[in-house]
This record gives C-alpha cells, structure tokens and sequence, in this order.
C-alpha cells in the first residue's frame, strides 16, 4: 500500500499572495495531507510580523486537520532566507517553541551544534525533525547521497530530505538509488527528489522508491518540476 503523504508548499509573499493561496489550497483540501509554511518568503519582514503570517496559516488548516511543516530555507540551499547561523537557530527555536507546528524543516548543513539545539527543542515540543540536505545546481554522487543521510540518522532525525537538481538521467538514478537503500536501512522515513522536468517521477515513484512525502502546490511551484496536487492525489490514488 503506498503512504506517500502530499505536501503542499505555500510560498506567497504578501497578503494578497497568501490569501489566494489559501484559498485555493481550501478548494483543493482533499488532494493533500500536509501544509508547507516557507518561512524564507517572510525574510524581510520584522520577528512579529513573520510570526503573524505563519500564525495566520497555521490557523487557517490547523482546524481541518491537516499537518504544518515549518521551513526556513535558506539561500546557499536554493531558498530566500538570509539570516546568520546565529538567526537561523534562534527562529527554528522560537518557531518550535511558540506555533502550532508537527515538523521543522533543519538544513543538516547548518552544523552539529545548531542541529542539536533544535532537535532538543522540538523534542520538547513534540515537533517532529525534518533533516534535510538540497542542491538547486547539481546531484552528488550515490555514495555522498547516502552519507548524508547517515548523518541526518546520527543527528536523531525523523524524517530525511534529499533534494538535488539533476542534468543528465544518471542524477536521477543516483536519488532513486539512494532511497531504495536508505528506506532498506532506516524504513519508511526517506524523502528523495530529484528536481526539473528530467526527475519529476521521482515525485510520483511508488513502491520500494516511493518518499515518505512528496511536495507539489495550488497556485505556485517553489521549486523546479513541483506538480499540482491534485495530480499527486490523482496519480497516488490510482
Ligand atoms: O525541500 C523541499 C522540496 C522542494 O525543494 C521541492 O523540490 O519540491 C520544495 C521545498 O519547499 C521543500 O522544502
């Protein structure tokens, strides 16, 4: 049976953006399971009003039971977020502490101390840790795929993302691989993504390449090769 939950990435900037996503995300609601708030969207605004328009998602799914998956992605990982490290660790806390979130999204390359800090907090808070590694320019090779993931297990992780951007078929082997052994390994808890026109089945693989959550979106993509979700639900419900 497959258990691929569907993701949804939220990545409006302004109110307007927001709101219609929403919006359309509502007339969508059965086609997904998770909410993905990208709080690097929010970078240029002040601490308070960042958390206004997480808290103002939140509270927007929350009642319709669906999950929140809180990520700050941060530019040298393909994302908009500019804070220090310094930053970074002092808002994932804050987040974990202060919304009603179930995962955080942590760059695994943020360093050890940073990730321990967080995964302590989110334990505390029964948020569950989303270790994740991206590359928007390239796919590193089988073997560096899979140490990353070790370390995403050594550091305690739930879940572990690999995202990579793939130029020729071989880089989309590399992903698909690398989730058949690590799921061998550590089960179900495996997220692999190759990303473009070139990777966009590993977005609907099934089976022993199946990811433990596949992203898609309502009105925007957030990332090269994202699909709809109702064509996710279409394609995992057949
Ligand atoms: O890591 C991921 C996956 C993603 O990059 C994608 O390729 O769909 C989209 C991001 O929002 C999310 O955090």
């Amino acid at each position: 049976m497959n258990t691929t939950k569907i993701v949804v990435t939220l990545s409006g900037h302004n109110d307007d953006e927001i709101k219609e996503e929403i919006q359309k995300a509502k007339e969508n609601i059965d086609a997904f399971d998770i909410v993905e708030i990208r709080g690097d969207v929010f970078d240029a605004l002040n601490r308070e009003d960042h958390g206004k328009k997480v808290r103002y998602i939140i509270d927007s799914f929350k009642p319709l039971k669906k999950e929140i998956i809180y990520t700050y992605r941060t530019a040298k990982e393909g994302g908009s977020g500019s804070k220090t490290t310094v930053e970074y660790e002092a808002l994932l806390n804050a987040v974990c502490q202060t919304m009603d979130i179930d995962y955080i999204d942590i760059e695994v390359q943020s360093g050890d101390k940073i990730i321990e800090s967080v995964s302590k907090t989110a334990r505390d808070n029964n948020v569950k840790c989303l270790m994740s590694h991206h590359d928007f320019k390239r796919t590193p090779s089988s073997e560096e795929i899979l140490s990353i993931i070790n370390k995403m297990h050594t550091l305690g992780g739930d879940l572990y993302k690999v995202a990579y951007f793939p130029h020729e078929m071989k880089d989309v082997d590399k992903v698909t691989g690398a989730v058949k052994s690590a799921k061998q390994k550590y089960g179900d808890r495996i997220i692999g993504i190759s990303m473009g026109e070139l990777g966009k089945d590993t977005r609907t693989a099934e089976g022993e390449a199946a990811s433990a959550f596949t992203y898609g979106f309502v009105s925007r993509d957030a990332a090269p090769g994202q699909i709809h979700v109702t064509h996710l639900r279409e394609i995992f419900t057949r």
